[in-house]
């Protein structure tokens, strides 16, 4: 874990952890996403009802397949995120299920063909990717501003209900950093999963 991240060094962080995450085998890889959804279906806060937010890893990203596969066991109501133009909003959530057809976004990301949208801010829990995070629940991204730009709801309190969507991020521990730099549009999380457990930050959005 390295003690101090400046703003200057996203980039290579960024790229860094991309590129530890893409060395990891498929053993390896898929023992750390069975870890991380034991830990996942544990969770006090993740309720039977929960409307979930999930995504389909790529690019080294911790597999969610097994994450996706018990959360619908469950009977959770499941939504990936969609970026397909035009779309009011820079991302939305479709609802699917795993024998639903996807096709690839402008990133080569999957996403569901269904126009069935929910605004992110209407899910309760949301599995959100990372490329790195911190001890405070500060998140790292791929850049593109995303979650940030849909999840500011939490900022102004114009979602579901008080304490939604809970953003829980899905990630490698080698992904924890020491502190990240705070811009003014970063959303923080409210925990992450990682093989190693589950971690609650406390804050105020
Ligand atoms: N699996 C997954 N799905 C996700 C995200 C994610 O981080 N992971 N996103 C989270 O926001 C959104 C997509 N955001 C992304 C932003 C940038 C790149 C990316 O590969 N950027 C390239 C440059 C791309 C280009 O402009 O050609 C790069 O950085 O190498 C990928 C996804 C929605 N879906
Ligand atoms: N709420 C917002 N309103 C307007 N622009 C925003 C907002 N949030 C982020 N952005 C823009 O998006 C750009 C990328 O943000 P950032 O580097 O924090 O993305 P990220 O969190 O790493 O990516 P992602 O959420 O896609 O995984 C920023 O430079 C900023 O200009």
């Amino acid at each position: 874990m390295s003690p101090v991240v400046n703003a200057s060094n996203l980039r290579t962080l960024r790229q860094t952890l991309r590129k530890q995450r893409n060395m990891l085998s498929s053993k390896q890889r898929l023992e750390a996403a069975n870890r991380a959804t034991h830990h996942l279906l544990r969770a006090p806060w993740l309720q039977r009802k929960a409307h979930v937010g999930v995504f389909l890893s790529s690019d080294g990203e911790l597999p969610t397949e097994p994450l996706i596969a018990a959360l619908h066991a469950r009977g959770h109501q499941l939504y990936l995120p969609v970026l397909a133009q035009p779309l009011p909003h820079p991302m939305l959530f479709a609802h699917w299920t795993p024998d639903e057809p996807l096709k690839p976004n402008r990133y080569g990301i999957l996403e569901p063909i269904n126009r069935q949208y929910r605004h992110g801010c209407q899910l309760d829990v949301v599995i959100t990717p990372l490329v790195a995070f911190d001890a405070q629940g500060q998140r790292l991204g791929m850049g593109g501003g995303y979650y940030d730009r849909t999840f500011a709801c939490r900022k102004i309190g114009t979602r579901k209900k008080s304490g939604t969507p809970l953003l829980i991020g899905w990630a490698y521990a080698f992904q924890q950093v020491g502190a990240l730099p705070a811009q003014p549009w970063d959303v923080s999380l409210n925990g992450v999963i990682t093989e190693n457990g589950v971690q609650r930050f406390t804050h105020k959005n």
